[in-house]
């Protein structure tokens, strides 16, 4: 499946929310990744992107861990995103956090349309606060890797992408993931395009890659959490906190 041309993103045609959550279950159930384009419309993607600017010219972004390897025995960084966490009350967020609202108001309805309440099996009780990521590009990337490897308590992935204009052939950044299952080592390419919101499944039936950014590139990203697999979580990190 190609999500550039998926069938609901027709150009402009803003979509019901009841509309956009049984395409995010369909999908999701089929092929545990899910684009919505167009999500906000211009005018609305477009406060947002200025909220992101505006943290970012206060340089209030943090380097995301920089982790080195040894790549072909010379020193290369692991990732170049900078980081800040929003939870949308901070002042002059208040686009980011109608953002925020709109993907839960998608994911909650969609939890609660599926079968016996559950998308996926899951039951979707909270979420992370959301992270704001910029790559300043010359090339900063960030390396295969799935979020959620080890039962943490997210289920699902949501990235909202703020990018105008963006052009994978020059500016690179494209978001690769490797669904597991997925035939013949397919693989989903989705450009970080602006009003693009994104879901997938955060364990490890979606390892993804960043290919390296050669123009600043800035994103959303929250974490919503199952409640059974976040209290089992919990539990365990009492029990080694007390151990
Ligand atoms: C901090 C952090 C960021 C990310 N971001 C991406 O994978 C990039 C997705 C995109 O921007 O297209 N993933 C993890 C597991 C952690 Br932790
Ligand atoms: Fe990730």
């Amino acid at each position: 499946i190609s999500f550039q041309q998926n069938p609901w993103s027709a150009k402009g045609h803003r979509k019901d929310l009841d509309e956009i959550c049984r395409n995010v279950i369909g999908d999701m159930d089929a092929y545990g990744v899910c684009v919505v384009d167009n999500f906000l419309g211009e005018d609305k993607g477009k406060a947002v992107l200025k909220e992101v600017l505006q943290l970012y010219d206060k340089g209030v972004f943090r380097d995301g861990q920089l982790v080195s390897s040894r790549g072909s025995g010379d020193l290369k960084t692991i990732r170049g995103d900078q980081i800040i966490w929003i939870d949308g009350k901070e002042k002059s967020c208040n686009n980011i956090q109608q953002l925020i609202s709109q993907v839960d108001a998608v994911v909650m309805r969609a939890n609660r349309m599926t079968n016996n309440g559950k998308m996926g099996m899951y039951n979707i009780n909270g979420r992370t606060k959301a992270m704001v990521a910029c790559y300043p590009g010359l090339g900063s990337h960030y390396v295969k890797h799935v979020d959620n490897p080890n039962q943490d308590g997210r289920c699902i992935t949501a990235i909202y992408y703020l990018n105008l204009n963006w052009n994978v052939r020059e500016n690179g950044g494209l978001l690769r993931i490797f669904p597991e299952g997925w035939l013949g080592d397919k693989v989903a390419d989705i450009e970080p395009i602006f009003d693009r919101l994104l879901f997938f499944w955060s364990d490890r039936r979606n390892p993804h890659e960043v290919q390296p950014a050669y123009d600043t590139r800035y994103a959303i990203t929250l974490w919503y959490f199952d409640a059974k697999e976040r209290a089992e979580a919990c539990r365990r990190y009492e029990k080694e906190r007390h151990s």
